[in-house]
């Protein structure tokens, strides 16, 4: 059992980019005491390794230290990743108490890492820098699991210099990203700076001060997180939903307070309605020890936070990785699932009633996912855990707006009839495993597409033209008028109307013809021939009118307003004479 006093045993979370080292550094820390031939000391969890204190000390080889610490030693979460980290919730925060960032010193902040620290910012989670693979520096002399300084003084100048350039290159990056850093065994408020420790997580060295930082941590911001009771009913989270040959469907749990035995009722977070069930078998690891058991499993009758268990017990089935897993009593059952199903629900509900759809495939990474999307104004018509179903794109193919008929989905499937679907229909789908990537993607999309509209709008629009009428140069009277002009603002084509400064429409441009070619516009500045249709010359028109092209309402609007970057000085000009008279009889025309 976890405890010490009344503090459980914080839950510590590893985050970090793709191949920085989270899984190594995760088997160093659960297997170096094994080969240090301390096997037993760590205690296997479902889905957690528990180190407890008594090896801490030990490993930092300073056993003095022993009495300085209250926590019970610490307790890592065995999946790494901030994915993880958010899906993991306890009552609405992250179930992680304490994390780990973990960077190769060799290559620096990706974005991954990036957003591990905005989601560590946003729960207000204590944690740690691990700068990894410090052995890999160039004629680095490796010290198996020494404390990095001492591993450090081991070094030849070059090699410290070459350490400390990199280093300093970290603290430079989290600056930018608004966090004072230094280097662990130079701070003294770990309130105020965030420590960074280099390690290498293949050759164990700096392991041991990891290890002592997050105690150190635990115990200066934690201490109020950590009070638990062993007498109340146990609260826990699901880690992952498993089959397990002979048990049927499991929930691997982390519990984080009281106490949960065998044959208690549970209540379950789920896709529909709570679960409600109750224990049939509290499962631990067997003990390595053990091997020739043919049980993976052994059995217990109760257990007490903070730790791993699997449960087993009927209709699992639709259970919900993430969600919280509750004891319930007749008496309380009833208000106990309310509890659960809100907890899910405030996710699902909060959205607008226009916007894009998305699906992420835990309650915690949904969340992660709307408050990303939130923050850079997209707005969310629905929200749910789950692959893509059919169902959805049904719903998403019937939503007008294109820039709508959009599903992002965030480590998800889409199921195959769903796929299907989504080939006979305009839905655009965006998938990834990581979020950033997934709304710079959408963002990008609704870019271009903007862009291409802007574009082909621009080509489209009707622009403002102001030509007059030369004298003698009448070649035909009438049916059509063929008059000679020049164009004095704007530009002029065929088949527009023709307005008259007084309002009135006098005609259509038939052709343009400029030294006996025709062509199909005129600029500013050009002398041509013009064949109008509907008037007679000396009629509704005569040499040396000024006349203007009629752009309607709505391109002269898109103009005046959304689109008066694309025009020349030229063509602003002549529209706003264009504008002045139309708004003469008609202050609010185009307005
Ligand atoms: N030289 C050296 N190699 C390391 C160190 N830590 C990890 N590696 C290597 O880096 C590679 C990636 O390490 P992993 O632990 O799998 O990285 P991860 O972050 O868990 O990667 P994912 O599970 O893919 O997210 C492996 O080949 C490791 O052996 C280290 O401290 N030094």
């Amino acid at each position: 059992m976890a405890v010490k006093g009344n503090l459980r045993t914080p839950i510590v979370s590893v985050m970090g980019h793709v191949d920085h080292g989270k899984t190594t550094l995760l088997d160093k820390i659960r297997g170096s005491t094994v080969a240090d031939g301390e096997a037993g000391a760590i205690t296997q969890h479902i889905g957690a390794t528990e180190v407890p204190i008594d090896v801490i000390v030990n490993k930092c080889g300073n056993p003095a230290l022993r009495d300085k610490f209250i926590v019970p030693g610490l307790l890592f979460i065995d999946t790494p990743g901030h994915h993880a980290f958010t899906s993991l919730r306890s009552r609405g925060g992250a179930l992680a108490d304490l994390a780990i960032v973990i960077v190769d010193i060799n290559e620096g902040f990706k974005p991954q890492t990036i957003e591990s620290l905005q989601i560590l910012k946003r729960f207000k989670t204590p944690f740690v820098v691990v700068a990894n693979k410090i052995d890999r520096i160039h004629g680095w002399n490796p010290q198996r699991n020494m404390p990095f300084v001492a591993s450090y003084n081991k070094q030849n100048e070059r090699v410290k210099s070459e350490l400390d350039r990199k280093f300093y290159e970290i603290v430079g990056e989290l600056y930018n990203l608004g966090f004072n850093s230094e280097r662990h065994d130079r701070i003294n408020d770990f309130q105020r700076n965030v420590g960074i420790i280099p390690i290498s997580a293949m050759t164990g060295e700096g392991i041991p001060d990891v290890l002592m930082v997050l105690l150190g941590l635990a115990q200066k911001f934690l201490e109020a997180n950590l009070h638990y009771d062993a007498n109340i009913p146990g609260v826990g989270t699901v880690l992952e939903v498993k089959e397990e040959k002979g048990l049927g469907t499991t929930i691997d749990v982390i519990l984080y307070d009281g106490t949960l035995r065998k044959g208690d009722t549970i209540v379950v977070g789920s896709l529909g309605k709570p679960i409600q069930t109750k224990v049939r078998a509290l499962l631990k690891p067997r003990p390595l020890t053990e091997i020739k058991s043919e049980e993976k499993f052994e059995q217990v009758s109760s257990v007490t936070a903070a730790i791993g268990v699997k449960i087993s017990a009927p209709g699992l089935e639709s259970a919900l990785a993430g969600s919280p897993v509750r004891i319930a009593t007749p008496e309380t059952i009833d208000a106990i699932t309310q509890e659960v199903q809100s907890e899910i629900e405030d996710v699902q509900i909060d959205t607008d009633s226009m916007g894009i759809t998305i699906k992420a495939d835990t309650i915690g990474s949904l969340e992660a996912l709307v408050n990303e999307l939130k923050k850079e104004n997209i707005p969310i018509r629905k929200a749910t855990v789950g692959d893509v179903s059919q169902r959805d794109v049904v719903e998403v193919a019937a939503i007008e707006d294109p820039f709508y008929a959009v599903i992002v989905g965030f480590n998800i499937k889409v199921l195959p009839d769903a796929r299907d679907k989504v080939q006979d229909t305009n839905i655009r789908l965006f998938q990834n495993d990581v979020i950033y990537r997934l709304i710079d993607d959408y963002k990008d999309w609704v870019q271009e597409q903007k862009e291409l509209a802007e574009k082909e709008m621009a080509d489209t629009i009707i622009k403002p033209g102001r030509f007059q009428i030369l004298p003698n140069c009448t070649f035909r009277q009438s049916k059509p008028a063929v008059v000679g002009v020049k164009i004095i603002g704007g530009v002029v084509k065929t088949n527009l109307d023709i307005m008259a400064l007084d309002g009135t429409i006098v005609g259509r441009v038939k052709g343009l013809q400029s030294s006996g070619e025709n062509i199909s516009q005129a600029k500013v500045g050009m002398e041509v021939a013009m064949a109008i249709e509907g008037p007679t010359v000396g009629r509704q028109i005569k040499e040396g009118d000024t006349l203007f092209i009629n752009v309607p309402e709505r391109h002269a609007k898109r103009m005046e307003n959304e689109i008066n970057d694309s025009l020349t000085a030229d063509e602003l000009e002549t529209l706003d004479a264009f504008l002045e008279l139309k708004r003469r009889g008609n202050p609010f025309w185009a307005k």
